[in-house]
């Protein structure tokens, strides 16, 4: 025999699929392939009869109806696939079988009580059902098929409900069957025994599986093909990671840890017999015949991957056994898990500290508070002694299991592991690594479950490539800018910096829009006026803390002096933050020291080089002066590029209000230009600097020296502030006239030395390093220790829209590399 197949119950589930088990088993024999195949009952069907039982057992008379919908759906099947002339002779056949099933039925309500064994006598009709539906279809097609009720051949012990296979008595009875019957395709009812007595029994969980792995052992075939309806076993659960893959190949032991925790498409206990005599098992989709699926077997393939799968338990409970006593005590383990193994408590996992001082162990939540009892019980003397400190159960947990046969080959995966969950701000309660080197299991929060496949995944899958998704708030010049230049950049991130940026939420003070699976780019801002709904940032936030996503950066791309009080938030749900907005970082001393705090201690970054200069690298030259024990002396510099534009370009004759609406409409003044010109904005820029070199200093310690006359200073509107520019213009050409007379330029300057700030226009000559200054440039001189006799001098435009966003840009690629 060369192969044995298998069908599941969604394969035989409907017309539509069992159309396709058809074509399956007739593309087999026209290769004319030695096989047999054996068939799980409709899907659904099993739970019907249960059900069907347990109402029989509990009500006082019989209610047909599920029955009947069964009879139904079996008699649909017939009338689609056999012609109206032989249709009568399968439906009496079938109707034999389900009057049977009445029959046990009513047995089962007169005695008002059902037994394991007449329970498995209900559920073998699912079976019996299925198959002889099938085996009548093919032989009305003409295939040599016969029905084979696995109950003559396969032989158990009593146990019902999970009988145990008396192997070398079945094996020579399913030898000798095929041996009388050697030129048919024996069609073979799934999950079902019998014993000694002759009574049905059935063989438990993964029951077919485990049906068609007896058979292939017993008549030594090639290959078991498990037919399913997915694309066999995948790299995660497709349903919580999109970017899951099917496995190609997978070696045995690989395949029951993944199992073990939760990947739910074979059940290699049941394949056990195969297993013992090497039998690979391929797992196929009957609704994607083509596809290769997996193959299991003995040795796995080589594969590019370090790992093979992920899976996980997404309900846990962590009970935690500690105490002093424990320590050199011999046997509290074994207490311990001997009353667990009597009161059949299964563990999941088990971490014992090398100090012995606690003992850690992970189990289904439904029997947490009877695992509490128990222990509570069997330890009330070490308690009472204060040897054990207590029991303590936390719950709301979930197990991910990493697994993979290559791991034993590879060093460092367990740093990678533990590693990227750090970085996304994953806290690992607990974890265990089996000697075998096979799996590395973490348990984490149950909040965080997708989020920590999602990243172990791509890190272990992708790791060329990683997604950083992206929040923008603010879609303004700054904010539109940034989105432009990403379009522009997609492919050379990915070949080159191994990122996709991945934009899944835009907001403005309108509307906002958020989509974990991605908006597109280059038409963000029209979704965002067509799809958005009206803006609230509070809830904005709320839903990016909510969805938990790996990755996370939130870019303030506004001018708002509100944003920055969900900044702390942001960092505690392990959002990293980039912004061009000074507001944050200028506001009172003790909110700066707190958020860079937070930012730190949670792993996550807080990116703000446009802060001063816009893109100029002055925030990161500082940063790595500092880092590198370098001290300030002084900083010296033109923070603004509007007054540097405005005293660039502004000369007597000109409208200074017309030179400000050119910087305007250049992109380089605040939202609000009242900013730039009340040298609030410079301000803002040289307390940031002040602070980044570990001064404490407050907005109060400025010394700001105003340059424009006070009735601008104090117009209400942004249009009654240029009116009053327009009035005052001779006094701007005063000043500039008074400076020309030196053969002086003016400057505003901003100036941090000896721990004070101060800021004014200055008159500077041909020979100050500032004369020359050019459209919207900025100056910044650091006089340090080490640049002690010449400044280190940064310089270039300091303001504008393409600048700026390149600025923010460059922050997002650079939390994307830390995150790599
Ligand atoms: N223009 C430049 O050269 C530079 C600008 N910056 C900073 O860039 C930031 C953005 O400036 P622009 O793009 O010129 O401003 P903008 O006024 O053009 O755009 C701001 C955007 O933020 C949105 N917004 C404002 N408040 C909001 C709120 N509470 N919630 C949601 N959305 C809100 C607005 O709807 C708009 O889409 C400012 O903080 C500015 O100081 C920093 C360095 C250089
Ligand atoms: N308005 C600012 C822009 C940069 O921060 C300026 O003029 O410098
Ligand atoms: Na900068």
């Amino acid at each position: 025999m060369e192969k044995i197949l298998k069908f599941g119950g969604t394969s035989c589930g409907s017309i539509a699929s069992i159309e396709s088990v058809l074509a399956i088993i007739e593309a087999n024999h026209q290769v004319k392939s030695s096989f047999a195949v054996v068939f799980s009952a409709m899907s659904g069907v099993t739970n019907a009869l249960l059900e069907a039982g347990a109402t029989a057992a509990s009500k006082k008379t019989l209610e047909p109806t599920i029955i009947e919908a069964l009879e139904a759906r079996h008699f649909e099947v017939i009338r689609h696939f056999i012609p109206v002339t032989a249709q009568s002779q399968v439906i009496a056949q079938i109707r034999t079988l389900v009057n049977e099933l009445r029959d046990v039925l009513k047995g089962i309500n007169l005695i008002q009580e059902i037994s394991p064994k007449t329970s498995d006598l209900l559920v073998s009709f699912g079976e019996r059902l299925s198959t002889a539906l099938i085996t009548a279809i093919l032989k009305q097609r003409g295939l040599p098929v016969r029905f084979l009720d696995a109950r003559d051949v396969v032989k158990t012990n009593q146990q019902f409900g999970k009988a145990e296979v008396r192997f070398a008595e079945s094996n020579a009875l399913i030898q000798a069957d095929f041996n009388a019957h050697a030129n048919e395709i024996a069609l073979i009812t799934g999950f079902i025994g019998s014993n000694d007595a002759g009574d049905t029994t059935t063989l438990g969980r993964g029951g077919s599986d485990y049906t068609a792995s007896i058979f292939g052992a017993a008549l030594d075939v090639n290959e078991i093909e498990i037919w399913t309806d997915v694309d066999g076993m995948m790299t995660a659960d497709p349903r919580k990671v999109a970017a899951a893959f099917t496995i190609p190949s997978i070696s045995y032991a690989e395949a029951m840890e993944l199992t073990h925790f939760g990947a739910k498409v074979i059940y290699p206990p049941s394949l056990q017999p195969a297993f013992a005599k090497n039998i690979p098992i391929r797992v196929l989709n009957t609704f994607n015949q083509t596809f290769e699926g997996t193959v299991v077997s003995k040795v796995s393939s080589p594969s590019p991957y370090i790992i093979t799968g992920i899976s996980s338990i997404d309900e846990l409970a962590l009970v935690n056994v500690q105490g002093s006593g424990m320590i050199g005590v011999a046997g509290v383990s074994a207490k311990l898990f001997t009353v667990l193994a009597k009161e059949k408590i299964s563990v999941v996992l088990i971490s014992q500290a090398s100090s012995e001082h606690s003992i850690c162990f992970a189990i289904d939540p439904q029997v947490a508070s009877k695992v509490d009892k128990i222990l509570a019980k069997e330890f009330a003397q070490e308690i009472a002694s204060g040897d054990i400190e207590g029991i303590d159960i936390q719950r709301d947990l979930s197990v991910i299991a990493v697994v993979g046969e290559g791991m034993r080959k590879h060093t460092g995966v367990s740093g990678r592991l533990f590693s990227v969950l750090g970085k996304n701000g994953i806290n690992i309660v607990a974890t265990a690594q089996g000697s075998s080197e096979l799996n590395i299991s973490v348990v984490i929060e149950k909040k965080d479950l997708s989020k920590a496949l999602n990243v172990i995944h791509e890190t272990f899958f992708f790791s060329q490539i990683k997604t950083l998704n992206l929040y923008l708030v603010g879609a303004g010049l700054i904010g539109k800018t940034l989105l432009n230049q990403l379009v522009g950049q997609e492919r050379y991130l990915e070949k080159y910096k191994g990122l996709r940026i991945q934009l899944v939420g835009i907001a403005n003070s309108r509307k906002q829009l958020i989509n974990p699976a991605g908006i597109s780019i280059d038409q963000a801002i029209e979704l965002l006026d067509s799809d958005g709904e009206s803006a609230s940032l509070a809830d904005f936030v709320e839903q990016i803390k909510r969805l938990n996503l790996p990755n996370s950066i939130f870019a303030d791309c506004t001018a708002s002096k509100e944003i920055h009080q969900h900044y702390l938030g942001l960092f505690e749900a392990n959002v990293s933050v980039v912004t061009p907005n000074k507001v944050a970082n200028s506001g009172p001393y003790a909110q700066y020291a707190a958020l860079h705090q937070t930012a730190l201690s949670k792993g996550v970054k807080f990116m703000y080089e446009t802060n001063v200069g816009a893109g100029l690298p002055v925030i990161n030259t500082l940063q790595g002066l500092i880092a590198s024990g370098d001290r300030f002396e002084k900083i010296e510099g033109i923070l603004s590029g509007t007054l540097s534009f405005l005293f660039n370009q502004f000369v007597p004759g000109k409208s200074f209000a017309a030179v400000l609406r050119e910087a305007k409409a250049k992109g380089y003044t605040e939202p609000d230009p009242r900013e730039d010109l009340s040298g609030m904005d410079v301000a803002r820029k040289i307390l940031i600097l002040s602070r980044e070199i570990g001064l404490k200093l407050e907005f109060a310690d400025i010394t700001i020296e105003k340059i424009i006359p006070s009735a601008c200073e104090a117009a209400p509107t942004v249009d009654a502030f240029f009116e009053e520019l327009d009035k005052a213009n001779s006094y701007f050409e005063a000043m500039v006239n008074e400076a020309y007379a030196e053969k002086k330029v003016l400057r505003y300057i901003a100036k941090l030395e000896n721990q004070k700030i101060s800021i004014g226009l200055r008159a500077v000559g041909a020979d100050h390093p500032f004369y020359q200054m050019d459209g919207a440039d900025n100056v910044i001189a650091f006089t340090t220790k080490r640049y002690h006799d010449r400044p280190l001098v940064i310089k270039g435009p300091g303001a504008g829209a393409e600048v700026t966003a390149s600025g923010v840009f460059a922050d997002i690629v650079s939390i994307g590399s830390y995150l790599s």
